[in-house]
């Protein structure tokens, strides 16, 4: 994709906390249309990464591009296109929702039929008038969108917006995000450490891991990067004592469970080998079978064997 086709990108990024490199040569690419998954363990770097996107740190090195342009010389009128949802909003519990957001509306002089479409947006429109501190989780958080909203963005950059939600929040908010993007044409980078939530909306997919970017591209990029991988499996008694007798055939197997190890498949007579020696070796059979990685399976693969890139 060309550059100029891109909503967010950043070059080269690099920040620290004092003396402590946080964040290496990120180079995000968000296309126009997009929900893009912002994918990596605790600590990986995510909300760094955001608060670097909207001017809230300063990059060490490197540069944010929004909508085309150098984010650090047009920040107040690139951020103007920018609704963002980090952390847990600030509400105010014994205002109503719909006065929460006539609160934030007028304080940014945006016209008044706003409050009723932003609580409409987000589903919020028959609970509006209730206190929000008799909001569960899932109301507080689309309350939240519902002011980042406001002045209806080009961009929406969410930090863990399913985070503490119970699995009924976690649906309303996808089909939420979806409905944003389908039918409002906005841009959403929402960041996420569970690969779960972020499969079955996002378009695009960045994986983070120690500050560093280690895969990126399109959903079905990262699900095609398991295709060509296939495991073999084995369930046995002991997972060890087969590793100990056949070295040769199971010392890159990996454990596991105590009677099951998983080694990468090569061909069908590397199955009857092992299947000959562990039968030589007296050892049981239970099961001996090939599975492809999920896509869970891949991102923690990328995101446990990437420290040395
Ligand atoms: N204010 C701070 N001062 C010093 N170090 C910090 C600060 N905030 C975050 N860090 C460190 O920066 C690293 C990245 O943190 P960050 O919050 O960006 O990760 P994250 O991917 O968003 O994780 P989480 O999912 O836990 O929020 C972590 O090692 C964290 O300890």
């Amino acid at each position: 994709m060309a550059v100029s086709d891109l909503l967010l990108e950043t070059q080269g990024l690099h920040f620290c906390f004092g003396k402590r490199p946080i964040l290496h040569d990120i180079g995000l690419q968000v296309p126009p249309g997009s929900i893009y998954g912002f994918l990596g363990p605790n600590g990986a770097g995510k909300s760094t990464t955001m608060r670097l996107l909207l001017g809230l740190l300063r990059p060490a090195a490197g540069t944010v591009q929004l909508f085309g342009h150098d984010l650090a010389r047009h920040q107040v009128a690139l951020l103007s296109r920018v609704g963002a949802l980090i952390e847990n909003p600030s509400l105010y519990g014994h205002l109503t929702g719909r006065e929460n957001v006539e609160a934030t509306r007028r304080l940014r002089g945006l016209p008044a039929h706003r409050t009723t479409e932003v609580l409409a947006l987000v589903g919020l429109s028959n609970s509006g008038g209730r206190l929000v501190k008799e909001y569960s989780l899932g109301m507080r958080q689309r309350l939240g969108l519902a002011l980042a909203l406001l002045p209806d963005p080009d961009l929406l950059l969410l930090d863990e917006p399913t985070n503490g939600l119970d699995p009924n929040g976690i649906m309303e908010m996808r089909g939420l995000l979806l409905r944003l993007r389908q039918e409002h044409g906005k841009t959403i980078l929402l960041s996420s450490h569970l690969i779960s939530e972020i499969e079955k909306v996002a378009t695009h997919v960045g994986v983070i891991q120690q500050g560093r970017l280690v895969f990126q591209g399109s959903l079905a990029a990262l699900q095609h990067r398991q295709a060509d991988q296939t495991w073999l499996v084995l369930d046995t008694a002991s997972a060890d004592t087969c590793r100990n007798l056949l070295p040769q055939l199971l010392s890159g197997a990996l454990l596991t469970g105590p009677g099951t190890l998983r080694l990468p498949f090569s061909t069908p007579d590397q199955v009857a080998t092992l299947a000959q020696a562990l039968v030589a070796a007296g050892q049981p059979i239970y099961g001996l079978r090939q599975e492809q990685p999920s896509l869970e399976d891949t991102f923690l693969q990328l995101t446990e064997t990437s420290t040395a890139l």
